[in-house]
């Protein structure tokens, strides 16, 4: 079963309030999406590696601690992940970026792939996938499919809001991946839209509606 974290911090509840609002301008809901992942950010990488360096302060030697290994990778499942990305990017400039591009057929909500470019190195590296809606769970489950096919092994999962069908999904097809969210919701509709959730993330960004 994958391990679920709910990120409860203060800010991110008030800002996540502040996203569902549906007279939040697009601008808005672009800059509070930024904020949020900055948030989100800290919480997937608490247990990244950590060795000792030795550097030289101005006033003496010691030995530090820095990031273990090689740089991450952001995967970004398009187009909603890309506002999540802004954020994560600015807390980890180095890192290396993947794009999945899918869209949720309306009828069947099965992924449509359009897009697909990972590093070619990305067995070596830890990889965090962002989108901030997970729903049925088809389009991340898929999305993560694609990266373990490219070789990825490492990989946790960062949205935004969860319903606790996707949850259940994504935690059958792939136990091994650790989910993080700033909360999860009542229920899908028949639509499979989260109740009470945000609405269409992707278009709310874009403006597209
Ligand atoms: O868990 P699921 O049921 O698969 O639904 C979640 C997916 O739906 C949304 O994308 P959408 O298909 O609207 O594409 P978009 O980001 O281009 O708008 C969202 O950003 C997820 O990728
Ligand atoms: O509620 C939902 C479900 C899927 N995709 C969204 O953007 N919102
Ligand atoms: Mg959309």
């Amino acid at each position: 079963m994958s391990k679920v974290t709910v990120v409860d911090h203060p800010l991110v509840q008030h800002k996540l309030t502040l996203l569902r609002d549906k007279n939040r301008s697009t601008a808005g809901f672009r800059r509070l999406i930024k904020e949020v992942a900055l948030f989100l950010g800290y919480e997937v990488t608490r247990d990244l590696e950590l060795t000792m360096e030795h550097i030289e302060t101005p006033i003496c030697g010691m030995d530090a601690p820095k990031l273990k290994g090689k740089k991450l990778v952001l995967a970004s499942i398009l187009r909603a992940g890309e506002g999540m990305l802004e954020g994560l990017v600015e807390l980890m400039p180095s890192a290396r970026i993947a794009h999945i591009g899918l869209y949720r057929d309306p009828e069947t909500l099965k992924p449509v792939q359009y897009y697909f470019k990972a590093p070619s190195d990305i067995a070596d590296r830890p990889v965090i996938v962002v989108d901030p809606m997970l729903a049925t769970g088809n389009s991340v489950a898929h999305a993560i499919t694609l990266l373990k096919e490219a070789g990825a092994k490492d990989i946790r999962f960062l949205c935004l809001l969860a319903a606790p069908e996707g949850v259940e999904a994504l935690a059958q097809k792939h136990p091994d991946v650790a989910i993080f969210t700033a909360a999860i919701d009542s229920h899908l509709n028949d639509h499979g839209y989260i109740v009470p959730g945000l609405g269409d993330a992707g278009d709310r960004m874009f403006g597209t509606k």
